[in-house]
């Protein structure tokens, strides 16, 4: 048990601007030019040692400019995975014991130098590495990494404070344990917050962490394993295990001392991992904590009553921006007739005049998706839809993959709600479009309830009261994160706590404390001050004799 002060309230972040003549533009754009000159090692971190991983290189390139590379690395093999669980082994009784206030620390040390000093490295490895803009960068690598590292510390600080009733004569506690054995932390691409925040989360409830982040986020996690270290972090606390992460999970998932896997990415993998540690489930020491946040098919309804520019800026931020690589996207969109009549052409010529760039022209909306698979994916989609009787390509539909992994934001229209572009994830710039009656509205708030598995966010656009209360109350079970007149992207740590349920997760919250809570084992203990020292209990006495009554 952890002697306790009070943690700094947190503040979320702001998010600069980086305007033209700005000084933190000026910055930025020299570490960028730093940056993309570099080829760097990207080691794995085993503890004591920073090295290359046993297994096949691969290269981490540019998504803007698929022959610019910027690091070399290596799959980690079994070896490397044994070494690392071996390396937080080692350590994790100590950083157990080590008292909270101390570990708090550390994390709020890295939200200081990530909001000052580092800024501009891990935006400028995302914006590089992961194809983000800068505005893209700036509101994930920056500022809802600095958010998760501080919030998260205000957070845990609330489940220490929640402790039981004492009756007179007993204190009574619970101590916030760590679980018992160390923590599996598998990363998806597309956050740079969401990798740094899954193995620190564990970390800071006092877990060791084993992270294996994705191969194509490798940069970022790269300079996010040297920020934790200039923070403080003791060795081992946090191992990193480059690679694919299949001789990875051959090792971890199969450790009698795995106790979580912290995961976020698609269905497939999560489903998969989650079936080995079942598989397993009699070879743990404990029962392992499975969290996992998933994908999503996100939703826009544009209600009769909506105001047309809203709703336009709602499909095109939320459908475009990243490219759509979000899981929160605006991949589906149910409009009414009168108000898509009026909003049509302004979405496909806004649509067509969005700026599709390199990453270094800071005038850029997007980039390019991420990969060659993710570029092929989106070939095929947009091919299968053109040549879709049901299907109108309105605006974008073509990729080049001639410098970077290039596919233009599109709109489709469908007249079948069943079309696969209303239900397959292709995390990707493609917004499906269906237009419905004006009278419809009832009856589409179904349809996109039970259009496709997945829970995760969406999004109702309307002046109508009524409608926004239907809305709510017909899609309670759509959508972890459901908004109002705005895009159903760019949820803020601390102000809309993210995650959906269904297929799309296990809905933990990401950024808030019901997250936390599932790294700890909380223990009861009862202390008695004054402990009783007969054994008989008041019922098991004589009965009283009455008065005058004989013996
Ligand atoms: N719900 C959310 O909060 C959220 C956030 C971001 C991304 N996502 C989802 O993530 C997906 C995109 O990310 P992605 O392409 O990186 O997902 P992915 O499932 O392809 O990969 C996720 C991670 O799993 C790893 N992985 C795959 N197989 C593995 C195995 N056998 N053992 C260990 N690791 C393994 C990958 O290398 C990567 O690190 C989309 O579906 C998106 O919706 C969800
Ligand atoms: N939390 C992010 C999405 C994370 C998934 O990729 C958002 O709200 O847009």
């Amino acid at each position: 048990m952890d002697a306790r002060t009070s943690v700094p309230p947190p503040v979320n972040e702001p998010v600069r601007g980086y305007a033209p003549g700005s000084p933190e533009r000026a910055s930025l754009t020299a570490r960028l030019a730093e940056l993309a000159s570099q080829t760097v090692e990207l080691t794995a971190d085993l503890g004591s040692q920073q090295r290359l991983p046993g297994g096949a290189p691969f290269e981490v390139t540019m998504p803007s400019d698929h022959h610019h590379v910027l690091g070399r690395s290596a799959h980690s093999t079994a070896e490397d995975a044994r070494t690392a669980v071996e390396a937080t082994r080692r350590v994790a009784r100590d950083w157990a014991d080590t008292p909270f206030d101390e570990r708090a620390a550390i994390f709020l040390r890295a939200a200081e130098l990530l909001a000052g000093p580092w800024r501009d490295t891990l935006n400028a490895a995302t914006m590089l590495g992961q194809g983000k803009t800068v505005q893209q960068a700036e509101i994930d690598s920056a500022c809802e990494l600095v958010d998760f590292l501080r919030f998260n510390v205000a957070f845990a600080q609330q489940i220490h404070e929640v402790q039981p009733l004492s009756s007179p004569g007993v204190w009574n506690r619970t101590d916030y344990r760590p679980l018992d054995g160390f923590v599996y932390a598998v990363t998806p691409f597309n956050f740079t917050a969401i990798a740094g925040n899954l193995p620190t989360a564990p970390a800071l409830m006092g877990n060791t962490v084993v992270w294996k982040p994705s191969p194509t986020q490798q940069l970022s996690a790269h300079h996010t394993m040297q920020l934790l270290r200039a923070a403080g972090l003791p060795d081992g606390v946090i191992t990193m295990l480059p690679g694919d992460g299949l001789a990875v999970s051959d090792v971890v998932l199969e450790h009698p001392d795995l106790a979580g896997l912290h995961f976020t990415g698609s269905v497939a993998t999560f489903q998969h991992l989650w079936q080995r540690i079942g598989q397993n489930i009699a070879g743990y020491r404990a029962y392992p904590r499975v969290v996992g946040e998933t994908g999503g098919k996100d939703f826009v309804v544009v209600h009769p009553s909506a105001d047309v520019d809203v709703a336009r800026t709602a499909l095109v931020r939320g459908a475009f921006e990243y490219s759509g690589q979000k899981c929160s996207a605006a991949s589906r969109a149910y409009i009414a007739r009168s108000v898509w009549d009026r909003l049509c052409e302004d979405l496909v010529e806004q649509t067509e005049s969005l700026a599709v760039g390199d990453v270094r022209d800071l005038s850029s909306f997007t980039s390019a998706v991420i990969d060659q698979r993710a570029w092929s994916r989106h070939r095929d989609a947009l091919q299968r839809a053109r040549s879709s009787s049901s299907c109108q390509v309105l605006a974008g539909g073509t990729v080049d993959d001639s410098v970077g992994w290039y596919v233009r934001p599109t709109v489709i229209t469908s007249d079948d709600p069943a079309d696969e572009i209303f239900r397959t994830e292709y995390f990707g710039p493609i917004l499906g479009v269906h237009v419905y009656p004006d009278a419809g509205y009832e009856s589409v708030l179904d349809l996109v309830d039970e259009a496709t598995p997945y829970g995760l966010t969406g999004a109702v656009i309307a002046e109508d009261r009524e409608a926004v209360r239907l809305a709510g109350h017909r899609l309670r079970h759509a959508a972890g994160n459901f908004y109002v007149n705005d895009k159903p992207t760019g949820a803020v740590v601390g102000q809309q706590p993210f995650g959906g349920s269904r297929a799309s997760g296990t809905n933990d919250k990401a950024g808030s404390m019901w997250n936390l809570i599932r790294w700890a084992s909380p223990r009861s203990i009862k202390e008695t001050l004054l402990p009783p020292t007969t054994v008989e209990y008041p019922h098991m006495g004589a009965e009283p004799v009455a008065p005058g009554e004989a013996e």
